[in-house]
């Protein structure tokens, strides 16, 4: 059975040695909850100490690249640099175009931060068209390729820092 979407590892990678940081927005909280665990329990299982994950909350997606910002110079100003940055969102289309507006704005910022921060920003908002697709994706529903892509962030993370860190 191929599994689609699974970036697999192209070696293992040793996190023992960075700092991440994980933001979340607080809309769809269950979902969210088990993204970020997710994320959690991947990092941990590659070596990221528990006392190097450092996570943050935002009301909701569309405050993500903003406070991502607010967060990454707030943990250097402490002299605890992160290393790379996770910020995590659910987006779930309603009746009228706000879906198509956060989303596309808040992914643009998101990819835009990675210049002005000079660190990896992993890609963790889920734009979905139902709230099946959201579950099935946090690994909540036997739905539809059921894989919670939470893991999949905290795996990018690792290696995106551990291989183009300074
Ligand atoms: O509307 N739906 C959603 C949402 N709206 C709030 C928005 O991100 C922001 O917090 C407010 O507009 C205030 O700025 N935020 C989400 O994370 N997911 C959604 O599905």
């Amino acid at each position: 059975m191929v599994v689609k979407g699974l970036g697999q590892l192209d070696q293992d990678y040793n996190g023992s040695e960075i700092r991440v940081g994980i933001i979340h927005a607080r809309w769809n909280k269950m979902i969210i909850d088990a993204l970020v665990n997710g994320a959690v329990e991947r990092l941990k299982s590659m070596g990221v100490r528990e006392e190097n994950i450092v996570v943050e909350t935002v009301p909701g997606s569309f405050e993500l690249p903003w406070a991502a910002k607010r967060f990454i110079d707030a943990q250097k100003v402490a002299g605890e640099p992160l290393d790379v940055v996770i910020p995590i969102g659910v987006l779930i289309k309603g009746s009228t175009m706000h879906f198509e507006y956060i989303s596309e704005s808040t992914t643009h910022a998101l990819m835009n931060l990675q210049e002005k921060v000079g660190i990896p920003v992993i890609f963790g908002l889920l734009t979905c068209l139902t709230e099946e697709q959201a579950l099935a994706r946090a690994g909540l529903d036997a739905g539809e390729s059921m894989h919670n892509h939470g893991e999949d962030w905290g795996a990018a993370a690792v290696e995106m820092a551990v291989k183009f860190g300074p």
